[in-house]
């Protein structure tokens, strides 16, 4: 019997799961952001104890310059562990992106072909997984229902039309901001979700009248007013408190100020959250906590999760970040200050020390080398356009010109943009920017972990393993030798990405975790069964260490091996997955830690043991006639 023959059945299986899962949507993420608390913000908190009644007994609310934020209480608590929960919190609010609408279910989050999802029979827009579940969301769901009818009558689409045509929904900021003001109505103005919404920070009074920011809640406000269908008599909004129109682009602000990019449990966006507690969390790039949706569960609301990432001591700040930490420096301060209008002085900003984010790899010594910097020249750096990029340590030239360097980088993240956009509209023209873009890298020694070759990385292995998964299984032995190839390129691609992520992510950090469990999945694909090759427990180690090392650069491929060694690699790269997962996504959930994530992680290990197991009884036998 072939290790391969016994491997067949669960081909299908992973086939379709890969095929299900969506690529990172760039456009649905919103971000937490700040504005300069005043100490009467704080004294106004400070006296009501009846809010923020869901926070656990071992954290406090303190004040410092950022303003509010969550501690660990300085006595009488012990130091919060590495994958131990801080926060679990019901969300009250929440809604799907709309690209979600039609593959999970509006109240317990959870995933289910579109054909097992039933709609709402009067918006025919959100879905539910059970009766269970639409019985549940009745509540929140029957004012928001009349809106959506509304708008999508109003708007060119309308609600007759095709069911997968979701161009003429409200944006899910319309949406949560309706779900936010009908539960301030429900709860009254004086209960306490409302005056935690009241006392939640707001950039209002730091926005400049002309400002981009200002124009952006301005149209907001206009669609949410056309969404609440009180255009004609703007003091309805008087029933939420809202007397004036600044009343309102306040309300706005705190919206974008304070939400949550909700998440599926391998942290794909699919939608928004608003939680008052959690958004007490400060920033740090360095965190010591994550924000995380780990186990959404069928007819049940799925939990706002904050799990430490690391021992958190008694009297320390709880921080989570509220934007991409794999981007460099200077462009997560930009997006900072942009959004959430606060100069950012974490650890990981103050460090002087190069960088992998912003820094080539030299080949030969393998130092950090600084990019050159893509504008101007600055004091002490010999980056000027027509020189050459070299090697402090050992001399060596890395790139002939610092502007040929500059100019690649340039193009590729406006083709990384442009990929982004493509994503879901046309996955081939996607394809074509990654991988014309990872090309054009190549010639240049980049760290894995540098801007934009990373973030490359992981949208060409999202698009990959789109690409390979969607389509029908192989019917020829000349198709399968061709899928064989694309997912040993996919292997490729996603062991950069552990690489990538493990060079700049700490231990633990969910996104690792992520990008360990896919590789893991692909390397459990069954590739040419001709090519088995026998045990070898030293050479997939060698391999694994090779695969996943933090060193590798760009252009190095490491070869993804067949037959039994590669199951021995996916075997080892999925138990690195499993622990990470439980520090990334907490040791409580997922009935052994790590969420959903970490329980198919274990599944897939338990059933690989089970089939090299029997493998090796087979060979056994065999040998011994
Ligand atoms: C989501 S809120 C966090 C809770 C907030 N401090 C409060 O008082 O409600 C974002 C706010 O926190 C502050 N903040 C968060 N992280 C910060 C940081 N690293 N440095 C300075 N201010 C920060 C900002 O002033 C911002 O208004």
């Amino acid at each position: 019997m072939s290790f391969a023959q016994l491997r067949q059945n669960r081909q299908a299986k992973q086939a379709s799961s890969f095929a299900q899962r969506t690529p990172l949507d760039k456009d649905s993420s919103v971000h937490q952001g700040s504005i300069q608390p005043t100490e009467a913000v704080s004294k106004k908190w400070a006296g009501s104890p009846e809010l923020y009644k869901d926070l656990p007994e071992f954290v406090e609310i303190r004040s410092s310059e950022s303003g509010r934020g969550l501690y660990v209480r300085s006595e009488g608590v012990k130091s919060i562990k590495a994958g131990s929960t801080i926060l679990l919190l019901p969300p009250l609010v929440n809604v799907l992106s709309t690209r979600c609408l039609p593959s999970h279910c509006s109240y317990c989050h959870v995933e289910g072909p579109p054909s097992a999802l039933k709609h709402c029979g009067k918006c025919k827009v959100v879905c539910y997984d059970s009766p269970v579940c639409q019985r549940n969301d009745w509540g929140k769901h029957k004012q928001e229902c009349h809106a959506i009818t509304r708008w999508m009558a109003s708007g060119s689409g309308g609600p007759s039309g095709n069911k997968a045509d979701n161009t003429s929904v409200p944006t899910e900021a319309i949406r949560v901001l309706g779900r936010l003001l009908w539960e301030m109505e429900r709860s009254g103005p004086g209960s306490s979700w409302s005056q935690e919404i009241a006392h939640m920070q707001s950039h209002r009074s730091s926005l400049p009248p002309q400002s981009p920011a200002h124009g952006t809640l301005a149209s907001l406000a206009h669609s949410l007013a056309k969404y609440l269908d009180i255009t004609q008599d703007p003091s309805a909004f008087n029933r939420w408190g809202i007397q004036s129109a600044r009343d309102l682009v306040d309300l706005l602000s705190k919206f974008t100020t304070n939400s949550f990019t909700l998440t599926d449990p391998v942290l794909t966006p699919i939608g928004v959250c608003i939680s008052p507690s959690a958004a007490l969390i400060n920033h740090s790039c360095a965190p010591n906590a994550v924000v995380v949706f780990p186990q959404p569960k069928s007819s049940r609301p799925n939990p706002l999760m904050v799990i430490a990432l690391r021992d958190i001591e008694p009297g320390q700040e709880i921080l989570s970040s509220y934007i991409d930490i794999t981007l460099p420096g200077p462009r997560r301060r930009h997006e900072l200050k942009e959004n959430y209008m606060f100069d950012c002085n974490c650890s990981a900003c103050s460090n002087s020390e190069p960088d992998p984010r912003e820094s080539l790899r030299c080949p030969k010594c393998t130092s950090l080398v600084p990019l050159p910097l893509v504008e101007a020249v600055t004091e002490g750096r010999t980056d000027l356009p027509g020189s050459p990029v070299i090697c402090a340590r050992c001399n060596s030239t890395l790139v002939n010109t610092a502007d040929e360097c500059q100019d690649a980088i340039k193009i590729c993240r406006d083709a990384l943009d442009s990929a982004t956009n493509a994503q879901f509209s046309d996955i081939t023209r996607a394809l074509r920017y990654t991988t014309n873009s990872i090309a054009l890298l190549r010639p240049i020694p980049l760290h894995i972990a540098c801007d934009p070759l990373l973030a490359l990385t992981r949208l060409h292995q999202t698009l990959l393993i789109s690409k390979i998964f969607s389509g029908p299984p192989p019917s020829s032995l000349g198709e399968q030798h061709s899928r064989d190839a694309e997912v040993d390129e996919a292997c490729g691609i996603a062991a950069r990405n552990v690489a990538g992520v493990s060079a700049i992510l700490p231990y633990g950090h969910p996104v690792r975790g992520v990008a360990l469990a896919e590789l893991g999945k692909l390397l459990c694909v069954d590739v040419d069964p001709s090519t088995e090759t026998s045990p070898s427990s030293a050479s997939a180690s060698a391999s694994a260490s090779r695969l996943i090392s933090g060193t590798r650069i760009v252009g190095e491929n490491a070869a993804v091996p067949r037959g039994y060694a590669r199951v021995e690699l996916a075997i080892q790269v999925l138990l690195r997955a499993r622990d990470e997962l439980q520090i990334g996504f907490g040791r409580e959930t997922g009935d052994g830690g790590g969420g959903q994530a970490g329980r198919d992680v274990r599944g897939m290990l338990q059933e690989l043991e089970r089939e090299v197991e029997t493998w090796r009884k087979v060979n056994v036998v065999e040998r011994g006639r």
